[in-house]
């Protein structure tokens, strides 16, 4: 288990690139036969990659340690996206949920025995999942791309041209914390979430995909006077703190998953920083 402290931005200000990337990249999320999980002690979101190749995963009894808990999803909910080729089957306590490439699928608190297999050993799922502490059971259900709500934003001039889709957002189901949604940029259009913005309320994670090999995004983090960057590479995922901001432009197009967790849902809360105001 990769566990990530939460750490003051003093401390993070003072890091050079090695620790900044030790402390907010995680650079293998996917691994073919595995779940490999990450625990940031920001909001204890956890970031998951399960990537099935034969034969079916579980959300094991080391993944339920690492929550203090009888088995994972206790007192946990868990949100993913799959970004690989084919179908994912998910199996939670015998209801069976089979998600397409670019769907998502939540389960609530209190799912016991979860398994993920591939339909299709030709077109092999991803599914990158996030889990964060929920209180009560919401019903597990999957999420079309179509009821994502999708949402045009920027413009090919300011070179980030883009559509929000927002899977797991209370307008579309009710979670405890979880929001999480892809934003894809247009081909041309390089920069995501900028003008920046922080939201002290909530972490955030990113998850950049569809990065073409060779190609790299400059991810910004920091306080907004305060910024520093990471070299991201496709299927490399940050840890945004609270009180950093979370931007990006990339050599070419590519998209991201997004989740957050915290003491709202609110979208639309972001304290927007001014663009003179960044350092
Ligand atoms: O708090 C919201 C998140 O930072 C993202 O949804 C922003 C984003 O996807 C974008 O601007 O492209
Ligand atoms: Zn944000």
């Amino acid at each position: 288990m990769d566990i990530r402290h939460a750490i003051h931005p003093d401390q993070a200000e003072a890091l050079d690139t090695a620790g900044l990337r030790r402390h907010f990249l995680i650079d293998t999320v996917f691994e073919v036969g595995a779940v490999r999980a990450t625990y940031s002690h920001y909001d204890r979101m956890m970031v998951l990659g399960i990537a099935p190749a034969a034969g079916a995963l579980t959300l094991d009894a080391a993944l339920a340690k690492v929550a203090g808990a009888d088995y994972f999803l206790e007192r946990r909910e868990l949100g993913g996206i799959n970004v690989g080729t084919g179908p994912l089957k998910v199996t939670a306590d015998g209801e069976v949920f089979v998600v397409e490439t670019q769907e998502a699928l939540y389960l609530g608190m209190g799912a016991r025995e979860v398994s993920f297999e591939n339909l299709d050993p030709a077109r092999p799922a991803r599914f990158y999942a996030n889990s964060a502490p929920a209180h009560r059971h919401h019903p597990s259900r999957v999420v079309r791309q179509a009821e994502a709500s999708p949402q045009p934003l920027g413009a090919l001039e300011t070179s980030n041209q883009r559509t929000i889709f927002k899977y797991l957002h209370p307008g579309v189901l009710p979670t405890c914390q979880i929001v999480m949604g892809l934003t894809r940029l247009e081909g041309g259009s390089v920069w995501n979430t900028m003008p920046a913005h922080t939201h002290d309320r909530r972490m955030e994670s990113y998850f950049y995909f569809e990065v073409p090999k060779d190609s790299l995004i400059l991810h910004l983090m920091g306080r907004p006077e305060e910024t520093r960057h990471l070299v991201v590479r496709n299927e490399q995922a940050v840890l945004s703190p609270p009180w950093s901001i979370h931007s990006g432009a990339g050599t070419g197009s590519y998209a991201f998953i997004w989740a957050m967790a915290g003491d709202n849902q609110s979208f639309a809360d972001m304290d927007f920083v001014p663009m003179g105001d960044l350092k």
